[in-house]
């Protein structure tokens, strides 16, 4: 089932799927599109991906025809949050997606952009900010024409059961920075502690961004977003997800999206 939430100034689609495999399909179908159309438009195509479940959920990349159509080749990977550990630790948001996704299709290795683990926390969010420049310096990510901010083609986040997403947690000081493109914190609530994140300006500068959530232990959080609540319930990080100018679009299992309103499933 997909909805459009027309009315809204968010240009922000629901997509809910009853079976996980259908969801899979869906965004494959969909990251297939998008990735077309940037390497169409400008040669190539900037993502960012997450950690945790979302990595099972992109598995039917690895399968026909997605495996062979994707110009992986004009494909440049980046992290929307990673922990700070080693690129073989098992906490390690590279290991997964290197181990699930990344080492099965051919994108080409110096396309990865993975994070420098072996500095602090501050060192690497700089660090990873400054190879995020010099990439939009050479065009390989866009600008956005809205905020000095680069423009991926496409962020692809999670949602924790808090209202998480990257690593961006409800009540952290890392909800308000403005000023810089990779923050970092030292204290997440969830483990481990040490992470670098994108900031919610550069989450909000892409073309388009999709928040894929699936389980009961989510639909709350889901519903805080997306429902019209009114001011008597805490904004969750997710809630802060306005694209400026792109697009967003919620990939929802029926568990996901199972205290969602009626109205805002009718829309
Ligand atoms: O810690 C993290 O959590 C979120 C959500 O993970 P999930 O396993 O509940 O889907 C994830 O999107 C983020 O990248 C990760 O660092």
């Amino acid at each position: 089932m997909a909805l459009s939430d027309g009315d809204n100034k968010i240009r922000r689609e629901l997509r809910i799927h009853e079976r996980l495999d259908d969801l899979r399909a869906d965004l494959a179908d969909y990251i297939a599109e998008i990735s077309d159309a940037s390497v169409q438009a400008r040669g190539v195509f900037s993502i960012a991906i997450s950690g945790g479940s979302l990595i099972g959920l992109l598995g039917k990349l690895l399968e026909a025809p997605y495996n062979k159509i994707m110009d992986w080749s004009k494909w440049y990977v980046f992290w929307a949050d990673e922990r700070v550990v080693a690129k073989d630790h098992a906490d390690s948001n590279y290991k997964l997606a290197r181990d699930g996704l990344l080492s099965k299709v051919p994108v080409i290795s110096s396309h990865v952009n993975s994070i420098n683990d072996s500095v602090s926390a501050e060192e690497a969010a700089d660090d990873y900010e400054f190879v995020i420049r010099q990439l939009v310096k050479t065009r390989v990510v866009s600008v956005s024409e809205v905020s000095d901010c680069p423009k991926f083609d496409l962020i692809l986040l999670g949602l924790g059961p808090d209202g998480h997403v990257a690593s961006l947690f409800p009540n952290h000081s890392a909800l308000n920075e403005r000023e810089v493109w990779v923050t970092f914190v030292t204290d997440s609530p969830k483990p481990p502690p040490e992470r670098i994140t994108f900031t919610l300006p550069v989450i909000n500068s892409a073309s388009n961004v999709a928040v894929v959530v699936t389980g009961d232990s989510k639909a709350e959080a889901v519903h805080l977003a997306i429902d019209d609540v009114g001011p008597d319930y805490p904004v969750i990080p997710v809630k802060m997800v306005q694209p400026a100018t792109g697009k967003l679009v919620w990939f929802l299992d029926n568990l996901a999206a199972s205290k969602l309103d009626d109205s805002s499933l009718i829309k």
